[in-house]
């Protein structure tokens, strides 16, 4: 999945993947890893409703390539914004939520200096393999010490459909972030349900809410 890919999406309107309301296991689980945290990564982030929810506990920061999405993110809920040119991204602020519309791998620790919670839902499930890892080791790189990652992935039979988006397992987890501590914290059945805007015809489908905490 190229930058293309995705702008196409934005473009056509093809948000199959978009929440109308905070996602359940965000809002069942953010409890569970807000202690001690000062600000809160959100990568890959759309024009996601989480991201309004978020900001009502942490500062917001979030990584977005379209200029689609984070305008409308901005404009559909009224939120006055500034917005400037930096290096290759542009800056979109408001007075709790800041998104830089860009390439999540060109991010330098500076952006997202105090942040030590990362909120990910449907970021590395949107990438292939390989691309999971790129991912995985760039937060790792980002990120302090200690922490957090509050992961929703989804888990479905992989010969039974392409994604994105794509299944990642408990093991694939283990394997992204070797080293830290992993731990399940809710699960969400949707089988028969679809994910989001999406119908599946999978046998199973299901959302797992994890916590990882890095060493
Ligand atoms: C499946 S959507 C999920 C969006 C959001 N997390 C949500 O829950 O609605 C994946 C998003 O990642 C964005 N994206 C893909 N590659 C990216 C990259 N390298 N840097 C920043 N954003 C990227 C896409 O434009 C798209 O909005």
């Amino acid at each position: 999945m190229d930058a293309n890919f995705w702008h196409e999406r934005w473009q056509n309107n093809e948000l199959g993947f978009h929440l109308e309301d905070p996602h359940p296991l965000l809002q069942q689980c953010l409890s569970a890893v807000l202690p001690g945290k000062h600000k809160v990564l959100v990568p890959l982030c759309g024009k996601s409703p989480d991201l309004h929810y978020l900001a009502g506990y942490l500062p917001v920061v979030g990584a977005e390539l379209s200029a689609i999405a984070c305008n409308d993110f901005f404009a559909e809920r009224s939120i006055p914004f500034e917005q400037w040119q930096a290096h290759e991204f542009v800056c979109y602020h408001s007075d709790t939520i800041r998104l830089w519309q860009g390439d999540f791998f060109a991010l330098t620790p500076e952006q997202i200096v105090g942040c030590n919670l990362v909120y990910d839902r449907a970021a590395l499930i949107a990438l292939p393999p390989a691309m999971r890892a790129q991912y995985a080791a760039k937060l790792q790189q980002l990120l302090p010490s200690n922490s957090t990652i509050l992961l929703i992935s989804l888990e479905y039979p992989k010969h039974e459909k392409q994604g994105p988006p794509f299944s990642v397992t408990h093991t694939e987890i283990e394997q992204l972030f070797s080293g830290a501590e992993i731990e399940c914290l809710a699960r969400l059945d949707l089988t028969g349900k679809g994910f989001a805007k999406r119908r599946f015809t999978t046998t199973s489908l299901v959302e797992t809410a994890y916590r990882i905490t890095l060493p």
